[in-house]
């Protein structure tokens, strides 16, 4: 299904599926104090399927993130695992239910060789105690299988983590997840740092975890990135869900605008048309933007 070209991520779609999410918001939000920075959200995740949450500065993807991972709890609405509420209270209990998070700033420990940094926190050990000592060789093959499983060829495991460049300390992470036994990936702008060749490779290793069935939540701000990989896209803009949309609702074009504030230049067009040194012959027309506005039961993925 995913194409196993390095650069080229790109995804057929997959059937829609009738299965119960894994992860599901129904009218979700939370409030700061006065501060809304989310407000009645629904999106669906489900297994082998990737969702892409897109939104620009302040839109409300890292509360969904923190909601979702259990940093922080919603003021409103539902959040449902397997279909049952939950409310976590920690990463912790997110992570005993499957949800793994990786973050931009990835919790790495640069000096540290790779495969230490695989199994930071979870780390094997052998002997009995009191002269139970870490299994480093466990460890160092059990990585290189499990990386390897994921595609992901790396000369020495041996190196520090930090000598590696961005995109294949995401894809680290993202096989070590998958080893840890996560269900759910989110992915909080994992490509937003790289340039055009590490972003393939990162999109490349999405398709592969959204393979091996997990559900993978990816936050981004870029479309093309979206699109790439994702069956559905959800566009926040100031807390609200402004486009909910499958994958064969909404073109890349569609979706580009949305991001870019379409709405907002299409109005503004006109005006900017008066302004000397200003061309708006791309910009859109209100008319052009018609992809699916989110509705009450959207969110599907
Ligand atoms: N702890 C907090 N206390 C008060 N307001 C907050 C808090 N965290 C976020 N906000 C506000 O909530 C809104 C959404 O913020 P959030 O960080 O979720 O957006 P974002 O889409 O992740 O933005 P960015 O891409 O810039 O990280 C913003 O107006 C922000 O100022």
């Amino acid at each position: 299904m995913a194409n196993t070209n390095t650069n080229t991520a790109i995804v057929t779609d997959t059937e829609s599926q009738n299965d119960t999410p894994v992860v599901e918001l129904r009218g979700t939000g939370k409030a700061y104090g006065n501060v809304r920075a989310l407000h009645s959200v629904n999106l669906s995740v489900h297994p082998g399927r990737v969702t892409c949450v897109l939104g620009d500065n302040g839109a409300g993807k890292s509360t969904l993130i923190k909601i979702i991972s259990g940093l922080h709890q919603h003021t409103e609405g539902d959040v449902l695992v397997d279909g049952e509420p939950v409310r976590f209270s920690t990463p912790r209990e997110a992570l005993d239910a499957g949800i793994a998070t990786v973050y931009q700033d990835l919790a790495t420990v640069p000096l540290m060789p790779v495969w230490r940094n695989f199994f930071l926190g979870s780390e094997f050990t052998r002997g009995p105690w009191p002269v139970r000592r870490l299994d480093i060789d466990r460890m160092k093959k059990t990585a290189d299988e499990e990386l390897r499983n994921m595609g992901i060829v790396l000369d020495d495991l041996d190196q520090p983590i930090g000598t590696l460049s961005g995109g294949q300390r995401q894809c680290v992470a993202i096989a070590r997840a998958v080893y840890f036994g996560a269900r759910v990936l989110i992915l909080d702008e994992p490509t937003a740092a790289l340039g055009v060749k590490q972003s393939g490779v990162v999109l490349k290793y999405i398709a592969a975890a959204r393979d091996r069935g997990l559900g993978v939540i990816f936050i981004t701000h870029n479309p093309h990135h979206a699109y790439m990989v994702g069956d559905h896209f959800s566009v926040l803009r100031l807390g609200t869900l402004e486009l909910s949309a499958a994958r064969d609702q909404v073109s890349l074009e569609e979706l580009t605008n949305h991001m870019a504030g379409g709405t907002e230049l299409a109005a503004l067009k006109h005006e900017l048309a008066q302004v000397r040194g200003v061309d708006v012959e791309e910009l859109p027309e209100e008319d052009d933007l018609t992809a699916p506005v989110a509705t009450s039961k959207d969110g599907a993925a």
